[in-house]
């Protein structure tokens, strides 16, 4: 019987970036994630990697204040046969840390904005929110303001693990019915891999969409 067996291989932090000219120029699909402050994307990336140093996990909020790129592989097997897909894994500051009022939002949206508009190798946003907060404001005002890009989105609810099974369910469905998206919301537990393999297959088949060229089977 055939098997979907899918995982982001070979991660590797690459670099760090203030502005455009210093992007990787590499033609790789790029999967960004973006979420508020503490929301759990350092640690989403090392769950999705298996490399718990790979993004540093913080206590202290917002200390993400660059672009972080890291290059990666996304491998299918199927009956032993295996494809593989180059990608960029882009770590978005976080929004909504103490000190980003008035004018440091202003200056954040304009950041991580040239960056949206700028990319034309984004395939997929991953918004990370909090499973146990749904409809936060500033969670909210992402999403419109997300919403007026053509980017596809996907909204991923962190730290499933500290629900029970009922809250969960009604704090995704509360998710979904708040930030509609072309793809239903994911929960999803760094610490338990819970949403993980269904969120690498949801990159895999938006990469596979929009970048056949670069598939190759080994
Ligand atoms: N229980 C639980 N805790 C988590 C999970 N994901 C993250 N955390 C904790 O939440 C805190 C923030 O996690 P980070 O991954 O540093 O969050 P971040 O969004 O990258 O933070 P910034 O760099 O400030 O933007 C850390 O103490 C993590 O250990 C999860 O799935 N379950």
């Amino acid at each position: 019987m055939e098997r979907r067996d899918i995982a982001l291989i070979n991660p590797k932090y690459l670099t760090s970036a203030v502005e455009a000219k210093q992007y990787p120029c590499e033609e790789r699909p790029e999967i960004a994630f973006l979420g508020r402050s503490n929301v759990g994307k350092s640690s989403l990336i090392n769950s999705l990697c298996n490399q718990r140093g790979l993004a540093k996990v913080s206590g202290a909020p917002g200390k993400t204040r660059t672009i972080n790129f890291f290059t990666g592989e996304l491998r299918e097997r199927v009956d032993g046969e295996s494809t593989r897909h180059p990608v960029y894994l882009v770590d978005l500051p976080g929004y909504g840390f103490a000190k980003t009022g008035g004018k440091n939002r202003d200056l954040w949206s304009r950041f991580i904005g040239d960056y949206i508009q700028s990319s034309k190798r984004l395939v997929l946003l991953c918004l990370l929110v909090d499973l146990r907060h749904p409809g936060l404001y500033l969670d909210g005002e992402a999403y419109a303001w997300l919403r007026n890009n053509d980017i596809p989105l996907q909204i991923v609810c962190t730290k499933s693990d500290k629900l029970n099974q009922s809250e969960k369910q009604k704090n995704l469905n509360e998710i979904n019915r708040l930030f509609p998206t072309e793809y239903a919301a994911l929960a999803y537990s760094s610490l338990k891999g819970q949403g993980k393999n269904r969120l690498i297959e949801r990159f895999y088949d938006v990469v596979r969409g929009r970048f056949v060229d670069y598939e190759h089977t080994v």
